[in-house]
């Protein structure tokens, strides 16, 4: 365990137990985890012209300091998936990384709208990911379940007909979910077709108070009636707010190399969710779009030991938030728990 002034580095004992620590990821865009390799690998496989000749030109391109100069270039690197294939490429590259980082369980978001709006038939996304959620299980053992999220900076018409395209593939649909630029585009925009989800069986969760206000997540939770708030730590603008997130046990799902990159804290010494834990808010970690925020779940776990020195009874405890606050069953979660406890 190391003490209050022991930095951590890549081959510190903290470094090697956060690398095997069993982790549970809770917000996790697949479209995030495309890595610069597997984007140049697509480009040419669909022969898609890219503003890039190579890495370091995508590298210097992820210079970005906040969400909306992100998403730009976001979508623009996902029209490079194009048929079911990539998709499932896309999602194993992924879970494969989640094996090497020892995350059990993963509950990915995907933007069907992204896709759709130039041409790609929503079953050919649906299909490619849910086949590698299968595979995942069946040969690496990670369990998982899916998230479709709405664009908020297109309008409800299009979350809709998005909703109905989805109605053939329910059942490997877990929730849905809200993301994209959060300013000017408010939870109760969305409150119609959130409300026609929850009728249909799905749960819910959205995207408040990354950029956006305290007043965000309160809706999220009053309008949109999610089970989670993702990011969400703008919450401590409002005292009222903390309490009732204190109370009902509402998690966050937390994302520290995203808030930094985006500059929703400067430094990660200033990130607050050492202190959310602190006061007993559902805090969890996660990593948000991992390609474009500098790592995957390990890394945040470290970023957070290094910056804020995070400890192993932090950490622990922000892995059974994690646990508690998924959409798997009960016996999912009594397993998860047991291997989590065997860890300690
Ligand atoms: O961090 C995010 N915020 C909003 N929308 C997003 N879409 C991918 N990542 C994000
Ligand atoms: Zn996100």
């Amino acid at each position: 365990m190391p003490n209050s002034t022991t930095q951590t580095n890549n081959s510190s004992p903290l470094s090697s137990w956060l690398t095997q620590l069993p982790k549970i990821e809770l917000h996790l865009h697949l479209e995030g985890s495309l890595e610069p390799q597997m984007l140049f690998d697509l480009a040419v496989r669909n022969n898609v012209d890219l503003p890039y000749v190579n890495v370091q030109e995508v590298t210097k391109a992820f210079q970005f300091t906040q969400l909306q100069d992100f998403l730009d270039i976001y979508y623009q690197a996902a029209q490079v998936l194009v048929t079911e294939q990539d998709f499932y490429d896309l999602t194993w590259a992924y879970l494969l990384k989640c094996k090497e980082q020892n995350v059990l369980h993963v509950e990915p978001f995907f933007d069907p709208q992204t896709h759709t709006d130039r041409g790609v038939a929503f079953s050919t996304v649906i299909n490619g990911i849910d086949q590698a959620l299968t595979d995942g299980k069946e040969k690496l053992g990670i369990s998982s379940e899916l998230i479709m999220c709405f664009l908020r900076h297109l309008d409800e018409k299009s979350a809709f007909e998005t909703l109905e395209q989805a109605m053939p593939f329910l059942a490997k649909l877990k929730g849905v979910g809200l993301d994209s630029s959060e300013l000017g585009h408010p939870p109760e925009k969305f409150s119609r077709v959130f409300a026609k989800a929850r009728e249909l069986g799905l749960l819910t969760v959205a995207h408040a108070g990354e950029e956006g206000p305290a007043e965000f997540i309160w809706t999220a939770i009053n309008d949109l009636k999610v089970s989670r708030v993702d990011h969400g730590v703008n919450a401590i603008q409002d005292p009222e707010l903390i309490t009732y997130l204190r109370q009902t046990q509402m998690p966050l799902t937390v994302c520290p190399l995203s808030n930094t990159k985006l500059k929703v804290f400067e430094h990660m010494q200033q990130h607050n969710i050492l202190d959310l834990l602190a006061l007993d808010i559902c805090v969890t970690v996660n990593s948000d779009d991992p390609s474009y925020f500098g790592g995957y779940m390990t890394e945040n776990f470290e970023a957070l030991a290094q910056a804020l020195d995070l400890n192993q009874t932090q950490a622990i405890k922000l892995v059974q938030n994690s646990i508690t606050a998924s959409f798997c069953d009960e016996q999912r979660k009594q397993e998860l728990t047991k291997i989590l406890n065997d860890y300690q």
